[in-house]
């Protein structure tokens, strides 16, 4: 099963909406190459620059987060419907910081997950350990009940379009990335995980990214990896050039 690779970037909470005009126009004279699934995933107050800038480029946009409601009395939240209606075309679930910081929990991110599909958004639906479930060997354990939990009622139809960022929390902004062969072991169990979930179909075609200090000069040794369809990255997408190298590296590393 030939899975197209999809590098996204993760803005977190960086950049103004100037700030984002002026990396979209350089990414945008760069042009590149489609055979690499391309997204940026900016905060809110930049998605509507950017779809703008890079409607006529194979850059898709993407949220951090959004709510599950299609409206209502939600102070300070953000609908599926809202991100849609502004050409947003992806949206982060689960990332740990989430998970750590604003109280997001297997059952949030089901319903998010949920209901991103419900909107055509394609969801990416973070996953990982942290240091100390890795240490006491509960990683496997760990994931698969983040996996089995996000994607419960999906179709399969909604599953083998769903993208699983598997980013081990001990390596996000630390410069310890996981190693490739680890991150290769424990995204092949995921794919397992969703077979059980679906069935093998499903689990071919479900595209399964690393996340965690992926950088230039390393996101090859991960794409070589057979399970592994590509990363989600956060430092390394901030200035246009380094996103740009991200892309090459990942062309680099796929046979
Ligand atoms: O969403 C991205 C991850 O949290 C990884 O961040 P990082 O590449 O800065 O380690």
């Amino acid at each position: 099963m030939q899975r197209t690779p999809i590098i996204a970037g993760n803005w977190k909470m960086h950049k103004t909406t100037d700030e984002a005009r002026e990396f979209a126009h350089v990414v945008r004279s760069l042009s590149p190459d489609g055979k690499v699934d391309t997204v940026i995933c900016a905060p809110f107050t930049s998605l509507n620059v950017l779809v703008q800038e890079l409607q006529e480029y194979p850059v898709a946009v993407g949220a951090q987060n959004m709510h599950w409601e299609e409206s209502g009395a939600y102070t300070g939240e953000i609908s599926p419907g809202m991100l849609t209606n502004l050409g947003v075309q992806y949206v982060i679930i689960g990332h740990s910081e989430r998970r750590e910081y604003f109280a997001e929990t297997d059952e949030t991110v089901n319903k998010k997950t949920k209901a991103a599909f419900a909107h055509t958004l394609i969801p990416i639906v973070c996953v990982g350990e942290n240091l100390e479930q890795r240490e006491s060997g509960k990683t496997k354990e760990w994931v698969r009940e983040q996996v089995l939990r996000a994607v419960e009622g999906l179709s399969s139809e909604q599953a083998k379009q769903l993208i699983i960022a598997y980013e081990p929390i001990w390596a996000i902004g630390t410069g310890k990335s996981s190693s490739a062969e680890d991150a290769q072991d424990v995204i092949s169990f995921i794919r397992g995980t969703v077979e059980d979930a679906f069935d093998a179909q499903v689990a071919a075609q479900v595209r399964i990214q690393y996340g965690g200090s992926v950088k230039p000069d390393n996101i090859a040794t991960y794409m070589e990896q057979p399970d592994i369809d590509g990363a989600l990255v956060g430092g390394a997408s901030l200035t246009p050039e380094s996103f740009l190298q991200l892309l090459e590296g990942a062309l680099g590393g796929r046979k």
